[in-house]
Order: C-alpha cells, then structure tokens, then sequence
C-alpha cells in the first residue's frame, strides 16, 4: 500500500551530462538534449547496493529536474511500490512491540488497515521557529505533493488561539517557491484548511488528552501516525514528551518526537536529557534535529566524496594539509541573547553544525547509505577526535562599532544579555583526529556572529606539488599554489576546485581559476530548506540526518572540558568590531600549525 499519493514524489538517479567516455559504457545510453551528452545508467542494478537503498527510501522527489542547460535528471527507475511509512512492527513506540510502559495500549476502536494518517503536532506553535521554519516547511511539503493523502496539522502552545487566529498568524510566513507560483493561494487555503490549533499547557495531562481527542476526531479511525515537533525551550521538553507520550500518542501507529537544540550544554546535562527523554521514548522515536545536516550542500558532501573516484583516493593526510570549517553571520544576537548567554559561540555552532560536518566530511566510508551505518562511522570518527585544549582555542566577543554614521550594538548591548558577560560570540579552534587516515591533519573551525558577512563553507587546503616543475611561474608564496576544495554550503551554494593553469600566450605564466559547480547556474529549481527534508525524513522514518544519542555524547565529550575550563578560568574573550572579520588571535592559532585562513583573500 502506498501512503504517500502524490504520483510525482520520486527519487532522483544518478545523471550526467556530457561525459566523453559514456559511448563506451555497455551499462549506459547515451541521448543528446539541448546539445548535451546525457549518461543515464539503463537499469537501477548496475548502481551499487548503497545508492540505491537511498532511492529506494525516498519517496518524495519532483521527477523531472531541469537543469540551465537544458540537460534534464528523470528517475532511474520508476518506483512501483512507494515505501510506506513506517509500520506498527518497526517497533515505533507502537504499542503492540515492546510497548514502554507508559505508552498506551492499541486503540479499540475499529481502524481501517487500509487507511493510515500523519498528525503532525507543532509543540510551540506560537513561537518564532514555529513560524519561520517549521509552518513554511510544511506548507512547502504539501505544495511538492510530499505530505500523505491523510494528513492534519495541529498547532500547540499556552497562547490562546482561535483555529482562525493559528491560520492567520501561519498565513503571513508562507510562500510559494519561486520556479512555482502556480495556483499558490489555493494551495495555501487548501493547506491552511488542514491546520488548527489547540490551546494548553506542556505539563498537563489534561490537556494533552483534549488534543488526543481532537486529533482523533481529525484521523477518522485511520491508522494514525502521530509527530510532535518540540520547538519550546529545553526545559520544558520533559514535561510535553511525558504529556505527550501519556496523553495523546497513538495507539496503533507509530509516535515520533522532533527535538530542537540545544541538547544540553554539556555532558552531563545532555546526558540526564537522554536519560529523561528515554523513560517515555524509545531512541528510534527520537529524532534530534540538526538543521545543517539537511542543507543541500551538506547532503552532497557524502555524494561528492563517495560517487566521484577523483576524490576519495585524496582525502587523507597524505595530500590534505588542513580542513577548515568556517561560519559566520553579519548581525549579532539581536533578540535571543537570552538564550544566547547561556549557550555562546561554541555550543550553538561549533559543537553541533561544523562537527556534524566534520565527521561526515572525515568518516570511513559506510557499510550502507542505511541510517545506522552512516551514523557509525559518524560516531567512530567522533569518538578518534582529541577532546579540545585550551590552546587550540580562541574566544571573542563583538564590541559596538559605528561605521557610515551608523551604531551597531556590542553583544552587551543587548537587554537580554547580562551586564558584563564573558560569553563569546565568536571562536576558532583546531581539532585533531587521531586515526590512520587523518593524523597530524588540523581541522580547524571558526564561527562569529557580527562579523563581516554571512556564509557557512569547507575548505580543503591540499598539500604542495612536489617538486613542483613551475615554481618559479608562481613566485614565492608556494601556499597561494595548492589546489583548494571550497563547498560553500551557504548563500549562493557552490563547489568550486582552485587549480592552476597557464595564462594563454606564448609565455609562460601560472593563474589561479577555478572549476566552480555553481548551483543558481547549473540548476533552475530552487534549493529546498534544510527544515523541508529534515520534516519529510522523519515523517517517512528515515534518520539518516538525525542525532543518535552515542553521537551526541561523543560530541559533548570533546567539546565539554574545554567549556568548563574557559568558564572556570572567566578567559577573557578578545573583542572584535560589529562587522569586523573577528579577531586576530584566529590568525595566531592557524599560523601555529602552519595554516593560512581560506577566506581572507581576495580571490576566495
Ligand atoms: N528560533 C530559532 O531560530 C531557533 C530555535 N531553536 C530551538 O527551537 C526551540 C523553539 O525556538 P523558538 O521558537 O525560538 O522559541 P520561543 O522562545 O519562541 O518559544 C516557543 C514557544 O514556547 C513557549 N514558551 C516560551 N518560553 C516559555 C517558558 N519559559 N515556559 C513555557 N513556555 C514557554 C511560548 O509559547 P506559549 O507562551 O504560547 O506557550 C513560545 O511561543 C528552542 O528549543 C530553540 O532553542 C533552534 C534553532 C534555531
Ligand atoms: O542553530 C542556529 O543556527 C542559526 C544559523 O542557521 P542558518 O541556517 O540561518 O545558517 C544561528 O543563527 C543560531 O544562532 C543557531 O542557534
């Protein structure tokens, strides 16, 4: 039975265009669109087992991609049979396999098999995530035809609220994609017929059940899938996971919980977090959203290094001098310094975004494309990593700055944020990882808010050439020679290989070009949100971008002691102009293993 009705949810093949040893490929056709060679591979078996237990879990993809130049990506193979989601046997705190204790029994009322319905609970509706991101997404969901047939949206928070007054609030955040603007406010009315809205507390039973009630009354005796989405602050994830899971879970379908960071703030506390989520979840009910993992250009990384055979001969100490993971943004924490002080830089950034980076970007290859197995090899890289010392870290904190007659604020500035707080704002650190592969390499990360622009990338700084034939074509600064991987995850998505070559002429003189794949020229569709695939996976029970618990403790286990002794020690942080490129100590700590930052130049 398929569960998802959209007939045009496909996953993608693997294509190419333009290759000049397809002609050769007895396991290919060859056609030309638009004046390019198409390689599209004829049958779904001659890819390896990996790939496609990818495709074969994906159900919702567009089935035609137009490429700008003309080239066009169909499915490889039609899927017969969509997956469906997830059943009472997959264990999903079903109640009928190993059924917690405090979960429910099956439901007695009459359920048609044949039928089965996602409810999707917005915990926090009221909230500013609810509304930038998780409402959007959803609404961007049923616009690709990727929710189930049966579906219902409810939003819950304390906040009174009309289902009128959710609508309105919600209809104000959504918009249509923009290479799709077709039929968009009958979409939006059709979608925003299927939301409402519950009022109630996130510690009381009661209220839980009155939501129960209503959501059956919406399922109409399907089988009923139900969501949470905990987008409230963390000390009050308990209290609703325990609600939820007491009052209003399902009792014949499968219950998922999304979790929001922070989880924790540091070992122990993230720890006991586990712990207390664990006596109401099994951790496969337990989706622990990183939103970077669902970027784009952070789904393509295992692409790039797993599909192209250039690469993975490449990524290991012998021919990578450095991996810099760096992220910055232009405005300060205007609004959440609240929330911010009691994190700072390295919680919020560094410790779950450029790690999960990392350890995609420096795992061994997978048994599988299959969740556990990527997450092994995550939690195994994880766990070579050197924890953080003191010296491979500098911290700052942005001061006040006016620049053409404006004054931007200091982070202390903030009402929100104690008088005098050492939190940083900014941090750059080097890590290491002791495996054969990686040893002696510096992976060095830096994140700042207020800095002088916004963007997220990996930069891959490869070793020199020996011997190098033409270094006196490049002159003295041999650094300015190696080739660079830059995967700009965001904005203006990119990956670009540095490479040298000679200037045309009858000379003889070294440039610096770039092979750039850039997205907004290479592709027409627009890039989904990160929160949109995040949604769909744990709606369809893939957890391939989620957080297991092993790996979030081996996370906190590098990170934690450094924190403690910067807090212990009340390290002064060094302090940087709003709109500066962040303080200098960054610079000494990538100078003291011979590292040269990838983005300060002028040719980045
Ligand atoms: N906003 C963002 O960009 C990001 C947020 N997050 C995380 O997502 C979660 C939600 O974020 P966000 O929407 O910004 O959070 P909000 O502070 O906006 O809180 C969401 C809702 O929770 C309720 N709430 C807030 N404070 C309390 C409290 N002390 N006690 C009980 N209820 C409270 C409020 O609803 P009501 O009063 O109606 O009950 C509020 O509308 C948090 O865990 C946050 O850390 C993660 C990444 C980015
Ligand atoms: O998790 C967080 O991420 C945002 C940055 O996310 P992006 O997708 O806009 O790059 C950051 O502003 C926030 O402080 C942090 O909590």
């Amino acid at each position: 039975m398929a569960t998802l009705h959209s007939t045009h949810c496909r996953s993608y093949s693997l294509i190419s265009s333009s290759s000049s040893s397809s002609s050769s490929s007895s396991s290919s056709s060859s056609s030309s669109i638009h004046g390019h060679q198409l390689l599209r591979a004829k049958s779904s078996s001659l890819l390896p087992k990996r790939f496609l237990s990818l495709q074969s879990q994906r159900n919702c993809r567009s089935n035609v991609l137009v490429m700008k130049d003309g080239a066009v990506a169909t499915p490889l193979t039609p899927v017969e049979n969509e997956t469906p989601l997830k059943k009472v046997k997959d264990g999903l705190l079903s109640s009928s396999v190993n059924p917690p204790s405090e979960f429910k029994e099956a439901a007695s009322f009459d359920v048609n098999q044949n039928e089965s319905t996602v409810s999707i609970t917005v915990v926090g509706a009221s909230g500013d995530l609810a509304k930038k991101k998780i409402f959007p997404a959803l609404f961007a969901l049923y616009y690709e035809g990727c929710l189930p047939k049966h579906f219902t949206i409810f939003g819950y928070a304390r906040s009174k609220m009309t289902d009128a007054e959710l609508r309105n609030m919600v209809s104000k955040t959504l918009t249509c994609r923009i290479d799709k603007r077709e039929n968009c406010d009958e979409k939006m009315d059709e979608f925003l017929k299927r939301c409402f809205y519950h009022s109630g507390q996130y510690d009381s039973d009661g209220n839980f059940q009155e939501l129960d009630k209503k959501l059956k009354e919406h399922e109409g005796g399907r089988v009923s899938n139900r969501l949470f989405y905990l987008s409230i602050p963390p000390n009050i994830f308990i209290d609703a996971v325990r609600c939820a899971s007491t009052s209003a879970s399902s009792g014949n379908g499968w219950n998922r919980v999304i979790v929001e960071k922070p989880f924790g703030r540091d070992s122990e506390s993230s720890a006991a977090l586990t712990r207390s989520l664990k006596q109401f979840l099994e951790e496969d009910q337990i989706f622990r959203i990183d939103h970077y993992l669902g970027k784009e250009l952070v789904e393509n990384l295992s692409v790039l290094r797993f599909s192209n055979l250039i690469f993975e001969p490449l990524w290991s100490r012998q021919y990578i001098r450095n991996v810099q993971f760096i992220f910055s943004e232009d405005f300060g924490t205007e609004g959440r310094g609240g929330y911010f002080d009691n994190y700072g830089i390295i919680r919020d950034i560094m410790q779950n975004h450029l790690l999960q980076i990392l350890a995609l970007f420096a795992m061994e290859t997978p048994v599988s494309l299959d969740a556990e197995d990527i997450r092994n090899e995550k939690v195994k890289v994880l766990r070579s990593m050197r924890p953080l010392q003191l010296e491979d870290v500098i911290i700052g904190q942005y001061k006040s700055h006016t620049k053409g007659g404006v004054t931007y604020p200091a982070y202390v500035d903030d009402k929100t944020v104690p008088k005098g707080s050492l939190t940083p704002t900014f941090a750059a650190a080097a890590l290491f990882i002791d495996n054969a592969r990686w040893d002696g390499v510096p992976f060095l990360m830096k994140a700042g808010k207020a800095l002088h622009k916004k963007g997220a990338e990996i930069r891959v700084q490869f070793r020199h050439v020996p011997g190098n034939l033409y270094n006196k074509s490049i002159g003295t600064d041999l650094d300015r020679a190696t080739n660079e991987l830059v995967i700009r995850v965001q904005p203006d998505e990119a990956i670009y290989l540095k490479i040298n070559n000679k200037v045309p002429g009858l000379g003889m003189r070294l440039d610096r070009s770039n092979l750039n794949l850039h997205y907004a020229a290479r592709y027409s569709k627009e890039i989904p949100d990160a929160y949109e695939r995040l949604l769909l996976d744990a709606i369809e029970g893939e957890r391939r971008l989620f957080i297991r618990s092993d790996e979030l403790d081996a996370a906190w286990a590098l990170f934690t002691p450094v924190l403690k002794e910067i807090e212990e020690k009340k390290i002064i942080p060094e302090y940087y102009p709003y709109g500066s490129r962040g303080p200098v100590g960054a610079h000494y700590l990538a100078a003291r293993y011979n590292v040269k930052w990838g983005d300060l130049g002028i040719e980045q």
